[in-house]
C-alpha cells in the first residue's frame, strides 16, 4: 500500500557566514528518507538544533527544500504556495509547541477555530461554522462556555485544545505535532498526549510527532526515527529501539531518561554538545562524542541500512541484515 507520506532523501542547506567571515553551508536537514502510513505515527527524536523543527517545515511545504522529493497523498509537495499547494496544506496541520504565539490574542478563540474555513471559503454561513466549531470543542474536550473567552483566559492545556480544535476543523488526515506539550506542565501534557491518540482512534488522522520526550513517543509512535546533525541514524518501532538501541546515539539519548533504560549494559553519558553542522566530522558524525568508536568511525562514514533485527542503523558496530533478511524487512 502506498504510504500517506513519503520523504526521499530530504535537504535543506542554508549559507551562513563563520566567525572569520567566510561562506560556509549548514546542512539543517541532509538526506532524510521515511515514510508514513495513513493512521500512523512517526516519532521524531534527537537533540535540538539535529534537524527535526525543519523536516517539519519542509514536510508542510512552509520551507523550500535544497533538494529531495516529498508525497503526501500521491502528490508532490512544494512550497510554491499556489492553488495546488493550498488544497494539500489543508490536509496537512501544524500543532505548534506554543498555543499562545498561534493564538491571535485579540480574538475569542471560538472565532479563530471557524477561520480556517473562512479562509479556505469552505463552511457557508456563521451559524454552520459556530456549530462545527462547537462539535470540534467538545471533540477536544473544552467546554462551550469558554467559546467567547480570548487566549490570555485560558490555561496552558485548554490553549492547547483550542489550538487542536483549529488543526482538526478542515479534517486533516496527517498532523505535524512539533513539540506539542513541551510548553504544558506534566499532568497537563499527559492529558494532550491522551486526546491526539483518542483523536487518531476516532478520526484516523497520521502524527508526525516530534519531541525530546522519549516516554512520550514510546507511548505515541508506531515507529520512531533518531536524529543526529541532520540525518536519521536509527529507526524502528519504540520498543526495540528504546529498550535495545542499537546505535549508541540512541543509547545515549535512552541513558538519559533511567526510566526506559533496560537491561546492564553501561550507559553512555553524552558530553558536550553536538558539533557544529557547518563542520561536520569526518567519517561517523557522532564518532568524538562516541565511547564505542574505533578507528573505521573516523575514516568512514556510515550508511543508514537494515540491522539484523529489521530496524535501521548508521553504524559501523550495528550487525547488518543478511540480504534475505534486508529483502524481507
Ligand atoms: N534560517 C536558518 N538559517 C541558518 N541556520 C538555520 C536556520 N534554521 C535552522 N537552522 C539551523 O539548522 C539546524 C537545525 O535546526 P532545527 O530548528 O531544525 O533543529 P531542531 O532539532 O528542531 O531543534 P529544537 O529542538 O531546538 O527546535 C540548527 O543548527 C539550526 O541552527
Amino acid at each position: 500500500m502506498n504510504p500517506l507520506l513519503r520523504v526521499d532523501d530530504l535537504a535543506r542547506h542554508y549559507p551562513v557566514a563563520t566567525a572569520t567571515g567566510q561562506k560556509r553551508m549548514l546542512h539543517a536537514v541532509d538526506g532524510v528518507s521515511f515514510s508514513l502510513a495513513a493512521g500512523k505515527t512517526l516519532g521524531l527524536v534527537g537533540e535540538s538544533g539535529c534537524g527535526k523543527s525543519t523536516t517539519a517545515r519542509l514536510v508542510l511545504g512552509v520551507l523550500p527544500a535544497t533538494c529531495g522529493r516529498i508525497t503526501f497523498a500521491g502528490a508532490e509537495v512544494s512550497a510554491t504556495r499556489d492553488r495546488h499547494w493550498r488544497a494539500l496544506r489543508r490536509r496537512m496541520q501544524l500543532v505548534h509547541q506554543d498555543p499562545l504565539a498561534a493564538l491571535d490574542r485579540r480574538l475569542p478563540v471560538g472565532e479563530q477555530i471557524v477561520e480556517p474555513l473562512v479562509i479556505h471559503g469552505l463552511e457557508a454561513g456563521a451559524e454552520a461554522r459556530r456549530q462545527k466549531a462547537l462539535q470540534l470543542f467538545e471533540a477536544v474536550g473544552l467546554r462551550p462556555d469558554l467559546f467567547e473567552r480570548y487566549p490570555h483566559e485560558l490555561s496552558g492545556g485548554q490553549r492547547q485544545r483550542v489550538v487542536l480544535a483549529r488543526a482538526l476543523i478542515l479534517g486533516p488526515e496527517l498532523l505535524v505535532c512539533d513539540e506539542p506539550i513541551s510548553a504544558l506542565d506534566v499532568s497537563v501534557a499527559a492529558q494532550v498526549i491522551n486526546l491526539l491518540q483518542d483523536l487518531q482512534g476516532r478520526l484516523g488522522m497520521a502524527y508526525l510527532f516530534i519531541s525530546h520526550d522519549l516516554k512520550v513517543v514510546r507511548q505515541i509512535a508506531d515507529e520512531v526515527a533518531v536524529m543526529y546533525l541532520g540525518r536519521i541514524v536509527e529507526q524502528g518501532p519504540p520498543e526495540a529501539l528504546f529498550h535495545a538501541p542499537a546505535h549508541p546515539y540512541t543509547e545515549a539519548l535512552v541513558s538519559a531518561v533511567p526510566t526506559l533504560q533496560r537491561g546492564t549494559r553501561e550507559r553512555i553519558i553524552l558530553r558536550g554538545d553536538p558539533p557544529n553542522p557547518v563542520d561536520r566530522p569526518a567519517g561517523c558524525a557522532f564518532h568524538p562524542r562516541c565511547p564505542r568508536a574505533v578507528a573505521r568511525c573516523r575514516e568512514e562514514e556510515p550508511v543508514l541500512r537494515p540491522a539484523s533485527d529489521g530496524r535501521l542503523a548508521a553504524c559501523h558496530l550495528v550487525p547488518l541484515a543478511t540480504d534475505a533478511q534486508a529483502a524481507a524487512a
